[in-house]
């Protein structure tokens, strides 16, 4: 069943001369993860803004349409209420960080405290979310001290911390090397197993390939392919829009185009690996 429904959304900032959604419609099933994909300034940010409430309640704008989150319409949300609802982890986590706490382990606490969770259980989860991101050793430090990529962490524990149902991810691993980037899609995906519904806005199209269900590719405000990530990420034509596809896919539709396909064309390695092997096994 739908959780978050989008119909005919159009949005435009305050001053703003053009759309940064228009006409858009979409549906977020719970425990299901999305992928969000698109050239910059698609739209993406824009769309998860909404979700989280930000759009109208914070940047105001014109919007119209309807986005209805767990039956309610999003005007008539309260933002704080929202955001125990919906985790946000922001791209930029220097904007996440409050800059108002002296300890990372009281910059985690500071959204239980608004929750009023009890001082004993709220000490537990930060320090459990500290350990599953790896990140126990900073726990005395100051956030405002911290690097881009340790601020990411600190941002994405804090969140994890407030346990929502939802969580939207804009662009969580800009600021990650290459293990810090696996770090994060683990988590991701232990998030997912635990039942959650994930929205992740991210560029790194291989790692998608991997562990989204559906994925929704924008394209100048407006929704330009949305469905299975298996499907929609073999289509070649997303280049055309904009988006990228895994270098796998794009390995498999130029086989195809010489008359030398594999059965399906693939999207993750592991399977671009079963497909080739089931070829030459089907030739010798
Ligand atoms: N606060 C704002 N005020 C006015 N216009 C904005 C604001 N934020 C975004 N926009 C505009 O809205 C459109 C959509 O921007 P958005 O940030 O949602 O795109 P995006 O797909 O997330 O891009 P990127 O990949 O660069 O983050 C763009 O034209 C952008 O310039």
């Amino acid at each position: 069943m739908s959780f978050i429904t989008l119909q005919d959304v159009s949005y435009k900032y305050p001053l703003a001369k053009t759309f940064a959604l228009k006409h858009v419609d979409l549906s977020f099933e719970k425990g299901k993860f999305y992928g969000i994909i698109g050239q910059n300034g698609a739209g993406k940010t824009t769309l998860c803004n909404l979700v989280r409430g930000l759009v109208p309640h914070f940047y105001g704008g014109s919007l119209t349409g309807k986005t209805i989150i767990d039956g309610t319409d999003v005007k008539k949300w309260d933002t704080d209420q929202l955001a125990t609802q919906i985790g946000y982890v922001f791209q930029n986590p220097f904007t996440q960080i409050s800059g108002v706490k002296e300890t990372v382990f009281e910059e985690i606490a500071l959204g239980l405290e608004n929750l009023g969770i009890p001082k004993d259980e709220m000490i537990e989860r930060v320090i459990r979310v500290c350990k599953l991101l790896k990140i126990e050793d900073l726990i005395k430090r100051d956030p405002n001290a911290l690097s881009g990529g340790q601020r990411q962490r600190v941002a994405f524990a804090a969140i994890i911390a407030m346990d929502s149902d939802t969580l939207v991810i804009d662009e969580p691993t800009s600021q990650l090397d290459p293990e810090g980037t696996a770090d994060v899609f683990a988590i991701i995906q232990l998030l997912k197993e635990q039942g959650k519904t994930v929205l992740l806005v991210e560029h790194k199209i291989d790692l998608l390939a991997e562990y989204a269900d559906e994925i929704v590719v924008l394209e100048k405000a407006q929704v330009a392919f949305q469905g299975p990530a298996q499907e929609v990420l073999q289509n070649p034509t997303l280049l055309e829009h904009g988006a990228q596809i895994p270098q796998v896919a794009l390995l498999g539709s130029k086989l195809k185009e010489k008359g030398i396909g594999l059965a399906h064309i693939p999207i993750t390695q592991k399977d671009a690996i079963a497909a080739i092997e089931e070829r030459l096994g089907g030739e010798s």
